[in-house]
């Protein structure tokens, strides 16, 4: 067979001859590869030596391109790979062509306070049912009206109302752990994630969709599952083209086509609550104007854009309300695995907790009012400690430089002293913040005594006011976390419960330091995905 090119007759008229001739398929393979090395070689070279960032240190294998930290992504092992080149290289770190990480507070400050750069587009994996919510919403301008629309739900006064039925929701748990009395090991992951589809869809949707009933029945909760799987879904998802995906999900195998369609299963739930709320408003349009509780929902819909009668879409309400689940239940479970896994290491921690809580919950089955749990110093220094060493988002929150916000003197951002250009990624990550050894002394121990002011000892309320400012497990700025007020009314309500009730072991060969070990996927889990604990009921 000729390797001769056959070029089309008016094309093949116009060649001289001797070039028809010499360019056959090998040749014309190596001339690809040889442009495509050169290419490569010319980008490596640029990005090494002429890149506006290429005085930023850090090391060569980053700065070429974004290949080896996707590496270490997909490992699972970011956080510990950047936290690594801070180490080395200082708290300013090149870790991409145009990708550059800092650990330090001022700066902080000013990009996430003060600048509110945009988000990168790398939140644009957590789209929920194809659509936008606030979390992934790039742009500053268009996420103030996201927010405006949801941010009232969250106030602490508002979400106190709902108090009781977080506290019956805990107790559940409680319930549950109790009829195992000791004898076997429970899945905290997938308690506590039981839990939080109770909690958020009470305050989200006005009625609690009883996913502990169906763990303590033993019946598959179909819409805590699809909350589980839909991070999997999501990072498989953009990997694969939009015209392909279709074909990925007819893969026939049961599991895998639960994980396509967990965006969906959560989609349809979703759309249920926002009809029925849509009706009830419709039969009693003044609903809501009296009432003290607002479920998220019917505040979306009864929302009006500012300035105008426009309400929320249907499609933006659905979107909105599934990016709460999905932000609010897996980073709230995994706090609480990791907290209770923290107790049965140790038990001088455990042992404070109890004896403070036992002095102000005298009926283990009564969970004190959120306003006094908040006041108990030993519980709040725990929980702070936790968030410190097992925040469960500790990622690089990244954002990308603007041009508009830039100094005055030209267009780029000063850095710590460096120029970065518009369009150059910026990010901090809670994981390094918190690991800071001049702020956290011994940071890999956990201590909640940091905490603590000592008494009589000079430099105190500083000392601690400098951690809290360096504490940032819910993000920091106009884009941080606006479920927190939530989180921390659950996860106080959940450790008072269980630590009151229960000692809390576990059995070394299923759960253990290699078990638990930290993987991060934005937001963390062990190993093994998996936390099984003993829960024994505490004597009188
Ligand atoms: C321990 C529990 C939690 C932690 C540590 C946590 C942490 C975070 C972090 C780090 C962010 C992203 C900030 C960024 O990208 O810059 C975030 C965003 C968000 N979280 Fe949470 N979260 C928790 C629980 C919750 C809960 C319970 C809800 C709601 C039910 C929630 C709702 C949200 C929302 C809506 C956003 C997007 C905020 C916006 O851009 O307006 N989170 N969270």
């Amino acid at each position: 067979m000729s390797n001769t090119i056959i070029a089309p007759p008016a094309l093949a008229a116009n060649l001289p001859a001797p070039i028809l001739s010499t360019i056959n398929t090998p040749s014309f393979i190596v001339l690809a590869i040889t442009a495509l090395f050169l290419y490569l070689c010319a980008t490596a070279v640029y990005n090494l030596y002429f890149s506006p960032i290429a005085a930023i240190p850090g090391p060569w294998y980053a700065a070429i391109s974004d290949f080896w930290l996707t590496t270490h992504v997909a490992r699972l092992q970011q956080c510990m790979t950047v936290q690594a080149l801070f180490e080395r290289y200082g708290p300013v770190v090149r870790v991409g062509p145009n990708k550059v990480a800092f650990c330090d507070l001022t700066t902080m400050r000013s990009v996430y306070c003060v600048h509110k750069f945009d988000k990168s587009p790398f939140y644009k994996a957590l789209l929920t049912n194809n659509n936008d919510h606030a979390m992934t919403t790039l742009p500053h301008s268009e996420h103030v009206v996201r927010r405006k629309a949801y941010a009232p739900h969250y106030n602490l006064s508002h979400l106190m109302q709902f108090q009781p039925e977080v506290s019956d929701s805990v107790i559940k748990v409680v319930q549950i752990l109790e009829s195992q009395q000791g004898k076997a090991s429970v899945s905290c992951s997938e308690l506590f994630r039981h839990l939080m589809v109770d909690i958020i869809s009470t305050t989200v949707f006005g009625s609690r969709p009883g996913a502990l009933d169906n763990l303590a029945m033993g019946i598959q909760d179909i819409l805590s599952q699809a909350v589980c799987d839909f991070p999997t879904r999501g990072i498989v998802r953009s990997f694969i083209p939009t015209w392909a995906w279709k074909l990925v999900c007819r893969i026939p195998n049961d599991a895998w086509r639960r994980i396509c369609s967990s965006d969906k299963i959560m989609a349809d739930f979703v759309r249920g609550r926002l009809d029925d709320t849509a009706a009830k408003l419709h039969a009693t349009p003044d609903v809501g104007e009296k009432e003290e509780r607002i479920p998220l929902i019917q505040r979306m819909l009864q929302h009006r854009v500012s300035g105008s009668q426009d309400g929320l879409s249907v499609q933006n309400i659905i979107s909105e309300c599934m990016g709460h689940l999905v932000a609010g239940v897996d980073t709230s479970s995994t706090t609480l695995s990791y907290f209770c896994w923290e107790l049965t290491r140790r038990a001088d921690v455990l042992k404070n907790l109890q004896a403070e809580l036992d002095e102000h919950m005298p009926d283990r089955r009564v969970i004190p009012d959120f306003s006094v749990l908040c006041k108990l110093p030993y519980l709040n220094a725990f929980i702070k400690e936790g968030m410190r060493v097992y925040g469960p988002a500790p990622s690089l929150l990244e954002r990308v430089v603007g041009s508009t916000t830039a100094s005055k003197v030209d267009d780029s951002f000063d850095m710590m002293g460096y120029a970065l250009p518009p369009g150059t990624v910026v990010a901090t990550q809670a994981w390094s913040m918190h690991r800071d050894p001049e702020v956290f002394p011994s940071p890999e121990t956990f201590l909640p005594d940091r905490w603590l002011p000592v008494e009589g000892v000079e430099g105190e309320e500083e000392r601690i006011a400098r951690m809290l400012q360096h504490l940032m497990p819910f993000g920091v700025g106009t884009r941080q976390c606006g479920g927190q007020n939530l989180a921390q009314i659950t996860v106080r309500a959940a450790i008072a419960a269980i630590v009151s009730n229960f000692e809390i072991s576990a059995n070394r060969t299923e759960t253990n330091e290699r078990t638990m070990q930290i993987k991060d996927a934005f937001v963390i889990h062990p190993a093994t995905k998996e936390c099984r604990l003993v829960f024994t009921p505490r004597k009188c």
